[in-house]
């Protein structure tokens, strides 16, 4: 059994921590918020981020940065994509031997355009740097945490370390398959994101099944012609970490994206939904960033162009849908 150290003490990396600790790991959590540092310690609780769920006993929590870094070679970075440079390079600073990182988070860098890999790359020593690893898929941590069946995928350039990975996480409940495209495994779990704002909104204008079904089967589409213009398999957008993580996330009550999408749907404003959130929303960015990545690469994305216009220029969502349904006739086979 491996020490383990989980940073952020968010929705998963909560889920995530009680995943190791039931395969017997010793889970240290580290995250900046005192409160909920205590309450994990005192209470077995994170009622911030996930209600009702107890976390294993035997998993501790800290707000030392430097009792983190010590207490394991074995990284799981579970923090919203904006704080990926900022704690790995603290723990850059703190670090005095290799480390495997396997990270969980689902978005891209707007402006540098970097995956989370590569900006954990960059923030690294090559003397510190034993591996990293990608973990994504259909997973949402309030199913996790009750240990529902759940499927992930998870991608490294190094193939030991996703097998590494494969075996910490593994259990009953929760089934890990290796997938030697990081590339695609990182960008399909960024960009569905985009997709479940976009059925969101859908849903919270009131349209049905037949909106929802469109904007996951075009979302594919789009989303695997950006991914392939990167370097990604196109096979890996029909696997856990593609079309996977589109449905649940386009479908579950549970999607943070979702819900954001859905009060814009409703009417609210990109400020007043964000602020009804208290968790991360990683499709907001991930928009921007794709939206600009289509242009580098010449690549159309009407879905994303279109949610980039309701989120950042005010542009009305019954106008974004009447776009999508009123542009040019097309092919469905290019
Ligand atoms: N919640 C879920 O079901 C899933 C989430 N993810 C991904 O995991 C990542 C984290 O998501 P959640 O846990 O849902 O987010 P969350 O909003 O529940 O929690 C984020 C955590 O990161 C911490 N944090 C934020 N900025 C920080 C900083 N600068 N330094 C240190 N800690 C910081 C917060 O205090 C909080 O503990 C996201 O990229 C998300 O897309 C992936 C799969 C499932
Ligand atoms: O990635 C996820 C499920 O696989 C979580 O999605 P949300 O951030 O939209 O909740």
């Amino acid at each position: 059994m491996s020490n383990i150290t989980v940073f952020g003490t968010g929705s998963w990396g909560t889920a995530l921590a009680n995943v190791l600790a039931d395969n017997q790991h010793d889970v240290l959590m580290w995250g900046k918020t005192e409160n909920t540092i205590n309450e994990i310690n005192k209470e077995h609780t994170n009622s911030k981020y996930l209600k009702e769920i107890t976390i294993n006993e035997n998993i501790k929590a800290s707000t030392s940065l430097k009792d983190a870094v010590h207490h394991s070679s074995i990284f799981i970075i579970a923090v919203p994509t904006k704080a990926i440079r900022e704690v790995a390079e603290n723990i850059n600073q703190i670090a005095d031997g290799k480390k495997v990182f396997i990270h969980v988070s689902k978005g891209i860098e707007p402006v540098t355009f970097k995956r989370i890999s590569e900006m954990l790359d960059e923030s690294i020593d090559s003397k510190l740097n034993g591996g990293i690893a990608v973990l994504s898929g259909p997973s949402h941590a309030e199913e996790v945490a009750i240990k529902h069946p759940t499927t992930v995928s998870v991608s490294s350039e190094n193939e030991e370390v996703a097998r590494l990975a494969q075996d910490l996480f593994m259990t009953d409940y929760f089934r890990v398959y290796t997938n030697n495209d990081l590339i695609g495994i990182e960008i399909g779990g960024a960009l569905k994101n985009i997709i479940a704002l976009a059925a969101g909104i859908t849903d919270g204008i009131g349209y049905g099944d037949n909106a929802k079904a469109a904007l996951i089967t075009r979302g594919l589409a789009e989303i695997t012609r950006l991914g392939v213009k990167m370097g990604a398999d196109p096979m890996t957008f029909l696997g856990l970490g593609g079309i996977g993580d589109l449905i649940v996330t386009c479908t579950s009550v549970h999607s943070r994206n979702w819900k954001c999408g859905n009060m814009l749907g409703k009417g609210a404003t990109l400020d007043e939904a964000l602020e009804e959130m208290n968790m991360v929303v990683e499709g907001v960015r991930t928009t921007e960033a794709a939206y600009n990545l289509a242009k580098e690469y010449d690549v159309e994305m009407p879905i994303t162009s279109g949610l980039y216009r309701v989120l950042f220029e005010d542009y009305p969502v019954s106008e974004g849908v009447k776009d999508l349904m009123e542009r040019d006739k097309k092919s469905e086979n290019i």
